[in-house]
């Protein structure tokens, strides 16, 4: 399996076994986080952003006071791939 090449069900099945608080909606890869303030998720997404950055691999989002709405999606594959994953499990580790 390719880190670019889209996943299929039941790779999607198993990997969001693993990844705690994710689901599949309208074909991307979705989680909603909850902070203590608008600082605190303010603060998770400079951290997650410099991640993003150092993977090319860049989420999209958007930010309510504490609340995060994030899908993530491969464009270059049109679907999720590996690097949706990978990037879901570093905002998970980033989030605690
Ligand atoms: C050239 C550049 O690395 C690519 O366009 C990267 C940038 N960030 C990206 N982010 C996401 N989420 N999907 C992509 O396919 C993607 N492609």
């Amino acid at each position: 399996m390719n880190a670019l090449s889209i996943l299929s069900a039941s790779e999607l099945d198993l990997a969001l076994q693993e990844l705690q608080g994710w689901s599949i909606e309208r074909g991307k890869l979705h989680r909603q986080f909850q902070f203590s303030s608008f600082v605190e998720a303010f603060g998770f997404m400079t951290r997650v952003a410099l991640v993003a950055e150092t993977i090319g691999h860049h989420p999209e989002w958007c930010n309510v006071y504490n609340r995060i709405s994030v899908d993530l999606t491969t464009h270059d594959a049109g679907g999720i791939t590996m690097n949706d994953i990978h990037l879901a499990h570093k905002m998970n580790e980033l989030a605690e």
